[in-house]
């Protein structure tokens, strides 16, 4: 990948946890991925294998063993306001408005901004959130829907140059969290921010993303496959399960998880490649669909 299209870098991620007998445990060793600008990347894996692990060390929240992470050319030391975390739970401040949990982040971010400009940034973000008519209600007067979509007007209003989605939907109703996917997939076509996102739900993972990473299995977990998803976008639902390659791209992903399933209690011993492993691309027949494979084309 050309040096103008490394936006974030992620190099020889290393996180250890001690065990209870006071050992170091490599639970991610050796994580390599590459993320373009505007890219949405899912990062997909069994549970446990360490994808949180990953995003938080992205996130700065959790210190890195070792190895680096580059964002917009600068190596991250901590957490900072240029990327924008949205965990499964929202953890709005109770005693705050919707409204008052946005502005907490605009205050620091835009400092130099006056009230009236500070609460317009707010209140676009709340209401392309869907909550115009909500902005004044406290956490206890919303739905848990409702709390995560101020979750995620809170971490777009900061301009992030990154975007750290870890499971964002997983404790809602599966309408609810269709429509947040939604709500996401337009704020990204128009904003254009960069984005990982930890999921375990397949679908979820080829609706949203440009690129899928697919982990090992822990200890030791790393980048075992990246598959390309030459998917249009805007993405619409409809178009996406009906795209002739949609089945072809879930097959690789669930042959990916149930091999590693497989070699859970028989792993081989881990290598630590220098590069990222090479993207996987599923490709159309040109007797398939001529249309989708312009799109392979342009994608792969
Ligand atoms: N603070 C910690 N101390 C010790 N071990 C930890 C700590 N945090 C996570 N782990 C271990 O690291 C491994 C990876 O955890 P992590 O939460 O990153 O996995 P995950 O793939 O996100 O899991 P899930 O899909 O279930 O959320 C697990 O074995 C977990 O028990």
């Amino acid at each position: 990948m050309s040096q103008e299209n490394r936006f974030v870098e992620m190099y020889r991620l290393v996180k250890a946890y001690p065990n209870p007998f006071g050992d170091d445990v490599k639970v991610v060793d050796g994580f390599n991925l590459i993320l373009k600008k505007g890219e949405v990347v899912s990062l997909i894996g069994h549970s446990g294998c360490g994808k949180s692990t990953v995003l938080t060390m992205v996130s700065g929240l959790n210190p890195i063993s070792s190895g680096s992470v580059v964002v917009a050319g600068r190596e991250i030391a901590g957490p900072g306001p240029d990327r924008s975390v949205v965990f499964q739970s929202p953890c709005l401040l109770p005693w705050m408005t919707a409204m008052q949990n946005v502005r907490m982040g605009v205050d620091r971010v835009y400092p130099h901004a006056s009230r009236t400009e500070r609460r317009q940034i707010c209140e676009y973000y709340l209401s392309i959130v869907g909550l115009a008519d909500s902005m004044d209600k406290y956490p206890r007067e919303m739905s848990g829907g409702m709390q995560q979509r101020v979750g995620i007007a809170r971490a777009i209003a900061l301009k992030p140059n990154m975007l750290l989605l870890d499971e964002p939907f997983g404790r809602l109703d599966s309408l609810t969290r269709m429509e947040l996917q939604d709500v996401i997939l337009r704020i990204l076509d128009k904003e254009k921010i960069t984005t990982m996102l930890v999921t375990h739900d397949v679908d979820e993972a080829i609706y949203m993303a440009d690129r899928i990473c697919m982990m090992t299995n822990g200890p030791n977990a790393k980048v075992g496959q990246v598959l390309e998803l030459p998917l249009p976008r805007p993405r619409n639902r409809a178009d996406t399960l009906e795209h002739p390659l949609y089945y072809e791209l879930r097959g690789s992903l669930v042959s990916f998880l149930e091999e590693q399933e497989r070699h859970k209690h028989h792993k081989p011993k881990a290598t630590e490649p220098d590069e990222p492993a090479p993207p996987m691309t599923v490709t159309l027949s040109e007797e398939e669909d001529t249309t989708a494979s312009e799109n392979v084309t342009a994608n792969a």
